[in-house]
This record gives structure tokens, C-alpha cells and sequence, in this order.
């Protein structure tokens, strides 16, 4: 039987890092978790445990750091293709590197108006997200936010769907809509200002959320990707994936008392997954 080595890569994932960069009036905290990946010529590492073409994972750990003091000054997409390209440049046995970023949000604190110079607060489970794609020259940026937890309290419906033999949810033309919704998208070019594109966009999917009367998570899943695609030309495709956190109406009959969509249970699971991708035609 002859048998050989398929797809590889290997790496080091969560990379945990914060950085302080100390601006003359303020503190600017910062921390994210890095996932370096590097395929090539690895074979013999596998197959014979030769080592001699392996850039250990803890010195990419390392350079992690290191890039960090001079090069995290940004956006955590440059970030990331300085890194990329610090790999690619100097492993010349490396064929495609991805790094991913993920970071926390902090927000400076704020008291009557004023930001206070250096005290924060966490951003809860919300993240911005990075990964780059680098095979030689060739670079693909893509971005996101993970976990960005919605919800709003009515202009949300879902009614006309199949009736069968076990359907028992009942048509809600007014309900609870929250959602933990991740959303990434493919930049046109490796370069821009990817700071204000990120804090741009992630406003466009808000407003389209709140502002948009939902027939269902599909319909405002479709809207919120389109209105990024038809407002940013430097966006060539999104993807969201939109879990459905049920409030499901709780019967107050019982005890006498009418439910008039003010009282829910609040589901964890199951839940609805309903995910799609928007391109370009
Ligand atoms: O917006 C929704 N889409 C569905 O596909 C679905 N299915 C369901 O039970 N509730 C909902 N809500």
C-alpha cells in the first residue's frame, strides 16, 4: 500500500498579546490573539521527522512579540500582512502563510463627557477580526466581527412558512429578534485604511439591522450584506452567519393573565443557524 502526505500546515494558535502605546494625552490598550500558519516544503518533517527546514512554532510565537514593539501601531490587518510578509520574505521554504487576528475591544472610559486618558472598559465577547492569505506576492485581506450580540424588540416577523404534520410554531408578525452575529468580508485590494473601513462598515450593518423591517433572519441577513457590498467598493464579498436566539412568548394563561409580547423564556438552545454569503454579480 503506498500511502503520502496530503494537505499540511502548521503553527502556533492564540498568541495572546496587548500592547500599550503610550500617545503624549492618552493610553492607547490594545489586545489581541494571533494563529500564525505556514504550509510549504515540510514533507521530509513528516514523513522523517527531519526538522532542518522547520521554523519552530514557539520563534513564530516569538516574532509575534517581537513585530509587535515597532509594527502593532495600527490596524490589526496591517498588522497581520506585516507579518505575513515577514514569514514569506524570510522562510523561502514557506509557500503560503495565513495569519488571523482576533481583537478585544476596550473602550476608554468616559466621565462627564470626557475620555479618561487611561482606564477601560471590556467590550464583552464582541471582536474584530483579520485573516491574511499570502502565497508569494498574491494577498488577500478579509475582516469581520465575531460574536456582535443584536437584538431589537419588534419591526421583526416570520409568518407564511410550511405547514406540515409537526408544525406547531405559530406565525409571529411582532416578535424578539437577537442574534450573535458574525459577519466577515473580502477586501478588492491588500491595502486601505482598514481602521476606519472596519468601523465604517460595522455602522452600515447596525443601522441596516435596526432600521430594516425583518421578515425573517434570511431577509435581514440578505439586506445588512448587501447594504456593505452596494456602500464599500473595497468590500468584494460578505458572509454572515446569524444564529437565531429565540425569546420564545411565555403563557401566562395559567394564572389568569394575558401575555401582550412583554414576557419571553429565553432560549440558549436549540437555536436557528441561518448563515449566507454575498458577492458581486
Ligand atoms: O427568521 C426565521 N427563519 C427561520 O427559518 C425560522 N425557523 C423558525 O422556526 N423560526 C425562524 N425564524
Amino acid at each position: 500500500m503506498k500511502i503520502k502526505l496530503g494537505e499540511n500546515a502548521y503553527g502556533k494558535n492564540a498568541v495572546e498579546l496587548s500592547k500599550i502605546i503610550r500617545h503624549a494625552d492618552h493610553h492607547e490598550f490594545r489586545q489581541v490573539s494571533v494563529n500564525t500558519l505556514l504550509e510549504g516544503d515540510f514533507e521530509t518533517a513528516y514523513t522523517q521527522g527531519d526538522n532542518t527546514r522547520i521554523l519552530p512554532t514557539d520563534t513564530q510565537k516569538n516574532t509575534v512579540y517581537a513585530l509587535a514593539k515597532d509594527h502593532f501601531t495600527g490596524s490589526i490587518e496591517d498588522f497581520a500582512l506585516y507579518l505575513a510578509n515577514h514569514f514569506t520574505t524570510n522562510n523561502p521554504r514557506v509557500h503560503k502563510v495565513q495569519v488571523e487576528i482576533q481583537e478585544h475591544s476596550w473602550t476608554r472610559m468616559q466621565f462627564n463627557g470626557e475620555l479618561h486618558p487611561h482606564a477601560y472598559t471590556g467590550g464583552g465577547a464582541e471582536k474584530h477580526t483579520a485573516l491574511i492569505l499570502q502565497e508569494g506576492n498574491a494577498l488577500s485581506v478579509t475582516a469581520g466581527i465575531s460574536d456582535l450580540l443584536i437584538l431589537k424588540t419588534t419591526d421583526s416577523a416570520f409568518e407564511h412558512y410550511i405547514q406540515d404534520a409537526f408544525t406547531t410554531l405559530k406565525p409571529a408578525s411582532d416578535r424578539i429578534l437577537a442574534t450573535q452575529c458574525t459577519a466577515t468580508w473580502r477586501y478588492t485590494k491588500p491595502a486601505g485604511d482598514f481602521s476606519a473601513l472596519y468601523s465604517n462598515i460595522r455602522h452600515t450593518l447596525l443601522h441596516t439591522f435596526a432600521h430594516h423591517k425583518s421578515l425573517s433572519v434570511q431577509q435581514t441577513l440578505y439586506d445588512m450584506g448587501k447594504a456593505v457590498l452596494e456602500a464599500y467598493d473595497a468590500v468584494q464579498e460578505i458572509s454572515l452567519v446569524m444564529p437565531n436566539k429565540h425569546h420564545i412568548p411565555f403563557n401566562l394563561e395559567p394564572f389568569g393573565m394575558k401575555n401582550q409580547n412583554e414576557v419571553f423564556v429565553a432560549t440558549d438552545a436549540p437555536y436557528g443557524y441561518i448563515s449566507g454569503t454575498l458577492v458581486r454579480e
